[in-house]
């Protein structure tokens, strides 16, 4: 059977810096008034509250966006953060405000892993709900029916190898069957302890200084998606 390719989102299929000054800025902005036009709807109450009682039971909402906005200065891949973004960004795409840029090269070998008849998944800490935005208004036109799956942080955190065991298995798959690519080395590891196959996507967009040698902590590296071979051991 061909192996699976998973693969991360943010300096991997698409640039740091539309996450980073794109996405960020706009929900940053947008909350506020997101927050008081849709704040009584159970989905996104039930995330307000999380935040709240994670801070000591703080009562106004304006409290909560300001941590929230704290959070995404930090870059925080808070669950509850997370799936307000993509709440937030739905406006965004729809409006036309943006469209999310995927590396060529990636769009070229996804198509053609699809083609081939590999299984395509996407793991993320962007809210599933914001992934299928992001390829689904892609500058590419819509990449939604490349992919066959999409997990973000309920199956875990990234840097933990539990989540990438927790992903194999709901994939149908021994870990060694899926090859995973991202530009995080923490999150590499992490699959690779869980038994995952690993590239490292160290593109010079996003990581000027290349990371080669121990940087890369024996992990296969490449610049872009068309260097890679998933039928390499
Ligand atoms: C999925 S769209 C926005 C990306 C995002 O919010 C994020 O935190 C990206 O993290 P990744 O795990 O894809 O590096
Ligand atoms: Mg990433």
């Amino acid at each position: 059977m061909k192996p699976v390719i998973l693969t991360d989102i943010e300096g991997t299929t698409s640039s740091i810096s539309f996450v980073k000054d794109v996405l960020f800025p706009y929900a940053r902005r947008a909350l506020p008034g997101f927050v008081r036009a849709r704040g009584n709807e159970p989905e996104v109450r039930h995330w307000l509250d999380q935040v709240a009682m994670e801070n000591g039971g703080m009562c106004q909402d304006a409290m909560v966006v300001e941590t929230l906005q704290g959070w995404i200065d930090q870059d925080r891949k808070h669950t509850a953060l997370k799936a307000l973004q993509g709440m937030v960004w739905d406006a965004g795409y729809r409006s036309g405000d943006f469209t999310a840029p995927v590396y060529p090269d990636a769009v070229e070998a996804l198509r053609r892993w699809d083609e081939a008849g590999h299984v395509l998944a996407v793991y993320s800490s962007g809210s599933v709900p914001a992934q299928r935005l992001l390829f689904g208004n892609s500058d590419a036109g819509d990449l939604l029916p490349l992919f066959d799956a999409f997990f973000d942080t309920a199956v875990g955190h990234k840097r933990e190898a539990d989540s990438y065991r927790g992903i194999a298995r709901s994939l149908g798959r021994e870990p060694g069957e899926v090859l995973f690519l991202s530009d995080v080395v923490e999150e590499l590891d992490a699959a690779r302890d869980a038994g995952m196959r690993t590239v490292l996507v160290d593109r010079r967009e996003d990581y000027p200084q290349p990371r080669t040698g121990a940087a890369t902590n024996g992990h296969v590296r490449v610049e872009r998606f068309t260097d890679i071979d998933p039928a390499a051991p």
